[in-house]
């Protein structure tokens, strides 16, 4: 009966196995790289896993073997096993020369069997100054046991349990790669007091490679042996490295910066599915373990680390180096694809120090107290997460805790590892011979083993019809992009025309601008001068007119009494015709004023003959009164003395009519001349004026322009004068408006 039950009970766990399994994952993805043939060649800076130790089983017997079994197989309680406590390990590292050379004894105990660790008391015979204030706690101190996941020991490499790295990898990294693999994040990180062995268990030495370079060089075996299994699955692994400097995040794939430049930090961002991460850090494709440990090396190099009294290459930062696996299967049967992604972060956090022990002043000091502070806030972390109901919240009581992640950039950044989607495991790094500092250690470690993670697998499956489907809608996402960015080449094409046009045009513009200017200035000189030859043009005419109102006969009133013949009372001016008209219209004013002429004189000439009083006396002959009062010579000449006899006096008016008529045919023709004379005058000064207006210019431009211009207007005006005075000479009966 009690086979039978059993038999039921395996049936049934079996049945449970295998529904679940066929819910949860496609058995193909699972690499199974033990069983494969290495293919991978294994590079000359790991020689231990060439060496007869890489052949060799577990052996640590505070160890547990992998949950991976040797045969290449998963345990099927793994893949059960979502969800699950923080996995904690310890660690014990040999004596350092120095505590050697102090005589350091030796505090700690493992159990291989039930992986208890015991740390003891200080005694009598322990002199180490490092035990110095729990020994003189002695009444309080005592003996301490913690039981862990695993206790490595490390101390003594002659004893059989002794832990070596590939132990260390094989009972823990070895796990973890198996939970990446089936699509959980992972993290790894080693906690521990200065000096107590934390880089060497993570990144090991070149032929002790640690956890590190062990899980990149299994994480290539295993996609290698993948290959060769099944060629439907690909895969793709990426690195990044960064470490946590006094609070800052520095890229540490990265070039770094010129000594004279200033250190480059990142900024920590956070995002709703993946959590706080760090923007703009460097994350490399890597094919090969020999490009994956390059990278390795080279952030290694890059990393702050300083000599102390405790450690001569200390780490002065929190280093993270992080491997994304992603994994793509294409089943042919199903034609469904599946994506599993999954995060390995191998943490090597800066190791908590005393001050007064790292003896360390100046920048170093500041380093520790940032370092202190940074793994105090891990430490409250680790509390709240490990008893959330003992720590305060702020909605207060029942509600959910508070973690306080944010209060250190580390614990920001390890939020998802620590209490979050991540299988995650700690290993606490212990020195054999310091009492407090390894009891502190152990407590974290303690505390730690409570913390429960909610790991899930990061699995994407879709269909041929839905791959389909993304692949059609990317494609019209494309088209749409293509459109838009076809549309916006040709806008921005169309624009940079538009923008030559429109300077080509506004160059034309400047240039008409300034054609139009260079005229305005030309127009505005003809302007000038056209202006300044009208005013003379005016001068001129108004000199004509006022010559015309006012004529200046030549009169020698002396010759005409003498009894001089007409011409005789005129001055001689050598070859001028219009001196002889004067002396013509001399001869036709005397005939024309005698008393029986003067009935005609018009009151208007009588009134303009009285004007000017240069003319005046000239004129003054033609006053009535005057010719009665005064002998002139004219009156008397013409009335009494001349004609006396009054039959002789028709023949002789009769004599001067003909003579008259003769007279003011000349008068005419001269009167015709001068009206030629005029108009040429005019018509040539206006022709120069339109053909050349500077020509017209010297006049007020030489400097000169009072007496060139003078000279021309007077010119003008003597032709005028001389015009006018012929033209009125010759227009006695009233013609005046008609000369000009
Ligand atoms: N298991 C071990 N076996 C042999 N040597 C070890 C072991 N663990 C540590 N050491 C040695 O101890 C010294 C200090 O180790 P390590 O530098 O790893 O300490 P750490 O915890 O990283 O210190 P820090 O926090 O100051 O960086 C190194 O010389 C290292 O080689």
């Amino acid at each position: 009966m009690f086979r039978n039950l059993t038999q039921r009970f395996h049936d049934l766990l079996a049945d449970v196995h295998d529904s679940l399994t066929a819910t949860a994952l496609e058995p193909r993805l699972m690499p199974m790289p033990k069983t494969m043939p290495m293919t991978m060649p294994i590079p000359m800076t790991m020689p231990s896993l060439q060496g007869p130790a890489a052949q060799r089983g577990v052996r640590s017997s505070a160890s547990t073997p992998s949950l991976r079994s040797r045969d290449g197989t998963v345990p099927n309680h793994a893949r059960l096993d979502a969800g699950g406590n923080v996995r904690v390990v310890v660690r014990v590292r040999a004596f350092l020369p120095r505590e050697i050379a102090r005589s350091a004894q030796c505090l700690i105990r493992m159990d291989p069997l039930s992986q208890r660790t015991t740390l003891v008391a200080p005694g009598d015979g322990d002199a180490d100054p490092a035990n110095a204030r729990a020994r003189a706690r002695k009444a309080t101190v005592e003996d301490k046991s913690f039981t862990f996941d695993n206790s490595f020991w490390s101390h003594d490499t002659d004893d059989e349990h002794y832990a070596t790295q590939e132990d260390v990898y094989d009972s823990l990294g070895e796990e973890f790669l198996d939970h990446n693999f089936e699509g959980y994040h992972t993290c790894i990180f080693a906690y521990g007091q200065t000096g107590s062995g934390k880089s060497y268990s993570m990144m090991g030495t070149a032929d002790q490679p640690g956890l590190i370079p062990r899980t990149c060089q299994d994480l290539f075996e295993r996609i290698a042996a993948a290959h060769d299994e099944t060629p439907n699955i690909s895969y793709n692994v990426r690195v990044s490295y960064f470490e946590v400097y006094n609070e800052h995040v520095r890229d540490l794939l990265a070039a770094p910066p010129a000594p004279s430049q200033a250190p480059y930090y990142l900024k920590i961002r956070e995002s709703p599915t993946e959590g706080p991460y760090v923007k703009d850090l460097t994350d490399v494709p890597v094919r090969s373990l020999d490009e994956i440990l390059r990278h390795m090396r080279k952030g290694d190099q890059s990393r702050t680390t300083a000599s102390t009294k405790m450690n001569d290459t200390s780490s002065r930062s929190h280093a993270v180096f992080t491997i994304m696996l992603k994994q793509i299967h294409h089943d042919l049967d199903t034609d469904e694809t599946t994506e599993r992604s999954s995060r390995i972060r191998l943490v090597d956090l800066a190791g908590s120090e005393r001050a007064k022990s790292t003896e360390a002043t100046g920048q170093r000091l500041r380093e520790g107290s940032n370092i202190n502070r940074s793994l105090t806030t891990l430490g409250r972390v680790i509390a709240a997460l490990a008893d959330p109901k003992k720590t305060p919240s702020k909605k207060g009581p029942g509600s959910s805790s508070v973690v306080p992640y944010r209060d250190s950039i580390l614990t920001w950044l390890l939020k998802d590892s620590l209490g979050g989607n991540s299988k995650t495991a700690m290993i606490a790094c212990i020195a054999p011979s310091d009492y407090d500092e390894t009891l502190s250690t152990l407590r974290y470690a303690d505390q730690a083993k409570r913390i429960r993670t909610r790991a899930v697998v990061n699995q994407d499956s879709i269909s041929t019809a839905e791959r389909d489907a993304q692949i059609a809608a990317m494609a019209d996402e494309i088209r749409a992009l293509q459109l838009v960015v076809g549309d916006s080449r040709r806008r921005e094409k169309d624009a940079r025309e538009a923008e030559e046009r429109l300077e080509d045009y506004q160059a034309r513009v400047r240039g008409l601008q300034q054609l139009m200017d260079e005229r305005s200035l030309v127009a505005e000189g003809k302007i000038r001068s056209l202006q300044t030859e009208n005013e003379a043009l005016r001068l001129h005419l108004k000199l004509a007119l006022e010559s015309l109102k006012n004529p200046i006969p030549v009169v020698t009133v002396r010759e005409v009494d003498d009894g001089v013949a007409p011409n005789a009372g005129v001055e001689e001016e050598d070859g001028d015709d219009d001196v002889t008209a004067t002396k013509k219209q001399i001869y036709r004013d005397r005939m024309l004023l005698s008393p029986k002429r003067q009935h005609h004189q018009t009151p208007d000439e009588d009134k303009e003959n009285h004007t000017p009083k240069g003319h005046r006396h000239s004129l003054h002959h033609l006053s009535p009164d005057k010719d009665q009062d005064q002998d002139d010579g004219y009156a008397s000449g013409g009335d009494n003395s001349d004609y006396t006899d009054t039959e002789e006096a028709p023949n002789h008016y009769e004599a001067g009519a003909d003579d008259m008529h003769e007279q003011m045919q000349v008068l005419l023709r001269d009167l015709d001349m001068f009206r030629r004379k005029i108009g040429d005058d005019k018509s040539r000064f206006f022709l120069a004026a339109a053909a050349d207006p500077k020509s017209l210019k010297p006049h007020h431009q030489s400097g000169n322009t009072g007496s060139g211009n003078k000279e021309s207007l007077t010119a003008a005006a003597a032709v005028a004068i001389s015009g006018g005075a012929l033209a009125r000479r010759r227009n006695p009966l009233g013609e005046r408006s008609n000369i000009i």
